[in-house]
């Protein structure tokens, strides 16, 4: 089947393969990330069977009547809000951070938690790896971007239940961009994840144990506007449930996020972007609210601009 985005294979680094096989997937990924923003990987190494469990755990958790799940709601006064959450209407999910205490975990459906935390280190494993290919896209001397992106204290995965459309709610999650470095997602072969590209949306077609991976804003600037963080958006879909599983690996929110010296020093290219941490950038997401008047106005990092004419119209914000 032909696809309309770059779908890539990434067995040459799972299963091995020789250097030539390798630098086309190098090359593949260079191009989808700066011109779509996002690609669909293939064979990234989380067995089928850890998807799919992760996958009934989380179906079998959201059919629990709401009493059950809400024993899980996020405890008042927690520094990160893990746990179930509903949104009218629209959507329910729960969400982790690394495995540690501060995790809330439903008794029900049985190892439900030892599920999730086993698909957290395969996530874990597969987003190391994406990272150390980007690093390689970019040219980055090998560890540049591992070096700068230590911290995984912010990383989460959030599972989702969008609920049908109905004659009033046709979107599930507005159009907006990804904070961290890049996403991971996942789904239960269900469509309504859309990018735009171009002015256009472009659909996926969900391919089974794919994994969908998108740039985010911090790694855009990063790369020096290289990488595209892509507007993207979930559309609810007519009688029909969609679950999807989304991992965010994130840069420390306090940490400087700039066009990095290693990448700008090799070219003499000047910086893109001024520097900002990414609790200030998502702070800038509250003040203009989703939804924009208009897609083109979602905020990016764009926003931190030297001159305004990268990306899309920068605005000021005092
Ligand atoms: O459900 C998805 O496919 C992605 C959701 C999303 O874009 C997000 O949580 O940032
Ligand atoms: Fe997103």
């Amino acid at each position: 089947m032909a696809y309309n985005y770059p779908v890539i294979d990434l067995a040459p680094f799972i299963t091995g393969g020789d250097a030539k096989k390798k630098e086309e997937v190098i090359e593949k990924l260079r191009e989808a990330c700066s011109d779509y923003g996002f690609f669909v990987a293939v064979n990234h190494g989380i067995p089928d069977q850890i998807m799919d469990n992760t996958m009934d755990a989380t179906i079998g958790f959201f059919n629990l009547d709401l009493e059950e799940k809400l024993k899980i709601t996020t405890p008042p006064g927690a520094p990160l809000a893990a746990g179930y959450t509903k949104e009218p209407a629209k959507s329910e999910h729960w969400q982790m951070f690394t495995p540690a205490p501060i995790n809330v975990f439903p008794a029900n459906p049985p190892h439900f938690k030892e599920t999730m935390e086993e698909m957290w280190w395969k996530l874990d494993e597969a987003a190391v790896l994406v990272q150390s290919l980007l690093n390689d896209c970019l040219r980055l001397p090998k560890g540049t971007l591992a070096k700068y992106n230590d911290s995984r204290g912010t990383d989460i995965l959030l599972g989702f239940h969008y609920l049908p459309a109905t004659e009033t709610e046709k979107t599930a999650v507005n159009a907006h961009r990804d904070n961290g470095l890049f996403t991971l997602v996942f789904e239960n072969q269900v469509e309504g994840l859309e990018f735009l590209k171009d002015g256009d949306w472009i659909p996926i077609d969900p391919i089974p144990h794919s994994l969908v991976i998108n740039v985010g804003d911090a790694l855009q600037a990063l790369s020096n506007d290289k990488m595209k963080s892509p507007t993207h958006r979930i559309l609810a879909q007519p009688g029909k449930s969609r679950y999807a599983f989304v991992y965010g690996y994130m840069v420390a929110e306090e940490k400087w996020v700039e066009p990095m010296p290693e990448l700008i020093g090799q070219t003499n290219e000047s910086p893109k972007f001024k520097k900002f941490n990414i609790k200030e950038h998502m702070a800038l997401k509250q003040v203009f609210k989703n939804p924009p008047p208009h897609w083109n106005d979602v905020v990016g990092v764009h926003y931190h601009a030297i001159a305004p004419s990268v990306g899309a119209t920068a605005v000021t914000t005092n």
